[in-house]
């Protein structure tokens, strides 16, 4: 079982300032509209109702937050000790590039999209979700030039694979993977992208995607740390145990 299973709802918002106050790692979901970011989080939290999906584009029109770690934390969003207990947050951006939405909401997402990623400290890694029969649209470009000046990871997802044929998937993750490398710095340096197949209606990359984002949010350690606590294990076995 999945870390990421017990993913709750913790809360909407439509503006900056009411990002929450937490300090735990965030795994954001970017993404156009429609290139199915909802239903990736709804099949890796394994929860089919949990993020909203839709067949209308432009359906999550909010930043939802859902936690992962504390009890029940969505009734007691206010009780600060179960607050405490969350390990991190997954979070589903509203999806850009929705022709229907009139210009200035288009502006406002698009700053308040802006805003978030460049500055939010809690802010771990993007995960960049593109349909993998058009990756790479100006704006996925725009995000991912917005983002890769924090140094942070961007772990990009190739979803509805199944709408290719073997030999198609094959050949775009090979040209995602050439366009992740061409982004350098002034130094010449790689930015620490990554990129996978996906699909939601096959569960192909699954297992990927599920270890990427643990790793990513900081749980893979914990999940260590606890196994560790759980079998007691004596101080010379762990060489690499970094805790002081
Ligand atoms: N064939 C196929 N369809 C998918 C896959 N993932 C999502 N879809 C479909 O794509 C449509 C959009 O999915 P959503 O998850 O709502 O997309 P979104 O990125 O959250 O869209 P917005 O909320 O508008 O930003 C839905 O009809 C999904 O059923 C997949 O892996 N394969
Ligand atoms: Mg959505």
């Amino acid at each position: 079982m999945s870390k990421l299973w017990q993913a709750r709802f913790f809360t909407t918002v439509n503006h900056l300032r009411e990002l929450p106050n937490t300090t735990v790692p965030e795994i954001a979901f970017a993404g156009r509209s429609n290139a199915g970011k909802s239903t990736s989080i709804n099949i890796l939290c394994n929860q089919k109702g949990l993020a909203f999906a839709s067949k209308t584009p432009g359906r999550t029109q909010h930043i939802n937050f859902f936690s992962i770690g504390g009890a029940h934390v969505a009734m007691h969003r206010k009780d600060p000790t179960k607050v405490d207990e969350i390990q991190a947050m997954l979070v589903d951006l509203p999806g850009y590039g929705y022709a229907e939405v009139s210009g200035n909401t288009k502006l406002y997402w698009q700053r308040l999209l802006g805003d978030y990623v460049q500055q939010r400290e809690q802010l771990a890694a993007l995960v960049l979700i593109m349909d993998s029969r058009r990756p790479f649209t100006d704006l996925d470009i725009q995000m991912l030039e917005w983002f890769a000046p924090t140094g942070k990871p961007i772990h990009c997802i190739l979803t509805k694979v199944d709408k290719l044929t073997r030999s198609e998937a094959t050949t775009v993750l090979r040209q995602a993977q050439a366009k992740l490398d061409s982004y350098v710095d002034e130094d010449g340096e790689g930015f620490p992208f990554t990129v996978q197949l996906f699909s939601a209606l096959k569960r192909v990359g699954l297992e990927e995607a599920t270890a990427k984002i643990v790793e990513l949010a900081g749980l893979a350690e914990d999940d260590a740390a606890a196994q560790a606590e759980r079998i007691d294990t004596p101080d010379e076995e762990s060489d690499d145990a970094s805790e002081d």
